[in-house]
């Protein structure tokens, strides 16, 4: 397992874990108390910072219990942090919900850090870019409908 190392900024907050053995996100903490009006985003300290290998980045991704539950999410999904960003890790939570606000206690498990490989290029420019199949389609250019063929019951 890859080692991250990591430095609290705040004694008692616990540090990010992983929920479960095979998790590819472990939950951060809210670090204060606030409370989010329908609409509102707040920047909000983890208490800890640390310090990714190179060739490695974390990506802060919404909790969906909490995406469910209070439309709690995070403005700049996935937030991403550099390996070389030696400052507290934040995180942009926003209140999508149209009527209720979030409460959030200092302690709450509020988002997920997940830690990926990532690849650094060199942009070369040039006057033609190669050919593909799907050239300069997007935006719903493949369509959006998958035809479904109607089956008897017993005939799978
Ligand atoms: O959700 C986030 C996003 C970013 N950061 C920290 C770590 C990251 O390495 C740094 C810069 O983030 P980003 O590159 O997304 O922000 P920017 O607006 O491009 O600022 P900068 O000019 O500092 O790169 O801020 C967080 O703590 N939480
Ligand atoms: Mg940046």
């Amino acid at each position: 397992m890859t080692e991250v190392q990591i430095r609290r900024l705040d004694a008692d907050v616990p540090l990010p874990a992983y929920a479960h053995p095979a998790d590819a996100g472990a939950d951060l903490v809210a670090n204060v108390d606030l409370t989010l009006e329908p609409g509102e985003r707040a920047l909000v300290p983890t208490g800890v910072a640390i310090a990714l290998p190179e060739g490695f980045a974390g990506f802060i991704h919404p909790r969906s219990g909490l995406a469910l539950r209070h439309g709690l999410s995070v403005v700049n999904t996935p937030g991403t942090i550099d390996a070389g960003y030696r400052g507290e890790v934040k995180v942009l939570l926003i209140n999508h919900d149209l009527r209720e606000p979030v409460q959030i206690r200092r302690g709450d498990r509020i988002a997920q850090l997940v830690v990926q490989r990532v690849e650094r290029v060199r942009f070369v420019e040039v006057d033609t870019l190669s050919d593909s199949v799907r050239g300069a389609g997007g935006y719903g250019s493949s369509g959006g409908h998958a035809s479904i063929e109607a089956t008897t019951e017993g005939s799978l």
